[in-house]
């Protein structure tokens, strides 16, 4: 069994990132610039925001941290959306999901500029790479993509499940799959008997949210599996939604959690912000 090692692959990609930093530097005398806002006290978006920084330090992006109480109210979070649309200095704007709940998060998603949208989650975004335009792309998606690019895994033709069908990763990661010339089955919490459309697959990628779902009688010899979960039990140890121990010995590739698609996540928003940098002149141009 191939592990796809997502710490490693993230780790060239930020190396990659810092030498497009450099040269942008160079070229364009800027400097890319990333604005996340983070509503609330959520200890894991804490993390992820805090990684989210650090990854842009170390890669010479210019990064501001916005922390608002979740006592704020929509409008308030839509005013310092708009003040960040138009600070030329800020190339990618992401508001850290998920919101509160008296926040509607499409109204919010919606008033980014789309040029700056670095999370890909605006539906102009959506809707270009729908229909396999340049766009921004969602991020984990976008680093699954790569884990098969990197690992040479081809996708044309392949039967392919994708089981959870979220705005952030199983949708997104659907229509690139349909892009690539696969044949995509999206299954959910309604699915019956979801082990048949599994173990037709030759891969299958979770993203639901429920501990060790995915069992190795549920696929077949040889199948990808690609875990996105991320799930904290409570005795505090971190899995997926694949059982990882089982499927070892069936799979030719697994990701393993932690350490799998979780870091690309943030490596391919640095590549995403990278894009929004190169859009810097074509945004002050409108
Ligand atoms: N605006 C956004 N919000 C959220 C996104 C997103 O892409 N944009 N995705 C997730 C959270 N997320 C990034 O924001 C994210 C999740 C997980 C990881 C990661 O590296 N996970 C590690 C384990 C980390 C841990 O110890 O908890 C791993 O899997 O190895 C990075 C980013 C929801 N919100």
């Amino acid at each position: 069994m191939v592990l796809l090692d997502g710490k490693a692959l993230s780790a060239k990609i930020k190396e990659e990132v810092k030498f497009e930093v450099e040269q942008i530097v160079k070229d364009k005398k800027i400097t890319p610039g990333l604005a996340v806002i983070l509503v609330g006290d959520d200890a894991a978006s804490a993390t992820y925001v805090a990684s989210k920084e650090k990854a842009c330090k170390d890669a010479g992006i210019y990064s501001v941290v916005h922390k608002m109480p979740s006592s704020i109210t929509e409008q308030e979070l839509l005013e310092t959306i708009n003040m960040m649309n138009n600070n030329p200095k800020l190339d990618g704007i992401l508001v850290q999901l998920p919101l509160p709940k008296h926040i509607d998060t499409t109204t919010v998603l919606e008033s980014i500029n789309p040029l700056k949208d670095v999370d890909g989650f605006h539906p102009y975004n959506v809707g270009r790479m729908v229909s396999n335009l340049d766009s921004f792309l969602s991020a984990t998606p976008f680093g699954v993509m790569r884990m098969f690019e990197e690992h040479k895994i081809d996708l044309s033709g392949k039967n392919i499940v994708v089981i959870g069908s979220s705005d952030i990763v199983g949708k997104p990661m659907a229509s690139l799959l349909i892009n690539a010339k696969a044949t995509v089955t999206v299954c959910n919490s309604r699915t019956k008997d979801l082990k048949s459309h599994t173990k037709n697959a030759d891969i299958v990628i979770i993203a639901v949210g429920v501990p060790y779902l995915l069992k190795a009688d549920m696929v077949k010899d040889g199948a990808v599996v690609i875990d996105v979960g991320i799930n904290r039990l409570e005795n505090g140890k971190l899995v997926g939604d694949a059982d990882f121990e089982g499927l070892k010995e069936k799979c030719s590739h697994l990701t393993p959690v932690p350490g799998g698609v979780g870091p690309m996540t943030i490596a391919m928003l640095l590549k995403n912000t990278i894009k929004a940098a190169n859009l810097r002149e074509k945004r002050e141009a409108k």
